[in-house]
């Protein structure tokens, strides 16, 4: 991103790095070569590089712009402003042409995410409406239908960011227009949307950073600390008339160190806390070899920060939602752990711990 310096004389509203706030806003006292003198809004006086200051819109509107490109500059503080604009008025998404950009607001905002909602977004162009993710899913659901392609929607951001919410809404929007309604058995769309807490369970966590943290950063070189747990590829299947037939979830890139080097105050995988906390009968009937779902306890070994002695598991998840995905925790008395790669047609990993 560069900065347009050139613009920038005495007297110009301009933004300057700040190590508290990010970026602070002052006006231009003078400047000497390549150096700069701001008087910041906040009272200060400050030396910077001219290269690293940059302009302020006079003009930019009290709210922001819901569409980024209408912004007379597209620099990180003109960016971050803009966002800050909206998101103090719970506006949490904006445009920045079709790409949406989702803010977490961490608490519920009314009214944002229901059937009437999703039935204003039918249709609608993007950019007529307030940027939105249901306005993202009927973008991709027309272009499929009218077009005969298909789309992929890809959802990406920090730990913690919202992946997993947006790709909720997105879900959610698309099993509204490509649902059978009325249909007696439980629809694709619907059991898509339940496997999501048992894929959770066996592939989400508790990190520093989300107490629900999945996706991967590995590629950005951030620290495993707060990073992978799994990524996901939904694929939902729609048939020539734009209804859903089928669907299909890989997971990969299982962050298995996680299984038995937790570090404080994180946690392992949830489904070792949810099976420690469940009721005898629960127990007992996931022993059921009927069921192709066995619980065995088989020995202790101490896994820091879960309980300080936790049972070993032995966990064989056969049958426990449509997409039966063949998951399977097992450990023994050792304490090697391994983790496979995941068993062909599976759906989801197996994972076993020796
Ligand atoms: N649109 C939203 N509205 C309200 N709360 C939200 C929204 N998006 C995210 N959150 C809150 O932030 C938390 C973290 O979001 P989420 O799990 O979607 O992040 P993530 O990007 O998938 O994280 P990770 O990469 O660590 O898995 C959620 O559990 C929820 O409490």
């Amino acid at each position: 991103m560069q900065s347009t310096s050139a613009n920038i004389i005495v007297g110009s509203q301009v933004w300057v790095e700040d190590n508290e706030v990010s970026w602070i806003d002052g006006e231009v006292l003078e400047i000497n070569d390549k150096e700069i003198k701001v008087q910041c809004s906040s009272g200060k006086e400050v030396v910077a590089v001219l290269s690293s200051v940059y302009p302020k819109d006079p003009e930019f509107p009290e709210g922001g712009v819901d569409d980024m490109t209408k912004l007379a500059y597209l620099h990180e503080p003109g960016v971050l402003r803009n966002l800050k604009s909206r998101f103090d008025m719970d506006e949490i998404y904006t445009y920045t042409g079709n790409i949406l950009i989702a803010v977490n607001p961490f608490k519920r905002i009314p009214n944002l995410y229901d059937k009437s909602v999703m039935e204003k977004y039918k249709g609608i162009a993007l950019g007529e409406l307030n940027p939105h993710p249901y306005a993202i899913a009927d973008m991709a659901y027309r272009q499929m239908v009218n077009e005969g392609i298909s789309q992929s929607i890809l959802v990406s951001g920090e730990s913690g960011a919202g992946k997993t919410e947006s790709t909720k809404n997105l879900m959610q929007y698309l099993a509204y227009m490509g649902g059978r309604h009325g249909a007696d058995e439980r629809s694709v769309e619907q059991q898509v949307l339940e496997s999501n807490p048992v894929l959770e369970a066996f592939g989400n966590a508790k990190t520093v950073r989300n107490n629900n943290s999945r996706f991967t950063k590995a590629f950005c070189g951030e620290s495993f600390s707060y990073g992978v747990r799994f990524g996901k590829f939904v694929e939902l299947q729609f048939n020539e008339i734009g209804k859903i037939s089928g669907a299909a979830i890989r997971t990969y890139l299982l962050e298995r160190s996680r299984v038995c080097q937790v570090s404080d105050p994180e946690r392992s995988y949830h489904c070792f806390y949810m099976l420690c906390a469940a009721p005898p009968e629960v127990i007992s009937y996931l022993y059921n070899p009927n069921l192709n779902i066995c619980v065995r306890v088989h020995s202790e070994i101490y896994i820091p920060n879960i309980l300080s002695k936790m049972p070993l598991l032995s966990l064989r998840f056969g049958q426990l939602c449509d997409f039966r995905p063949k998951v399977c925790f097992s450990a023994y008395g050792s304490k090697r752990f391994e983790i496979l790669p995941f068993s062909s047609g599976s759906l989801t990993p197996s994972i076993f711990l020796r």
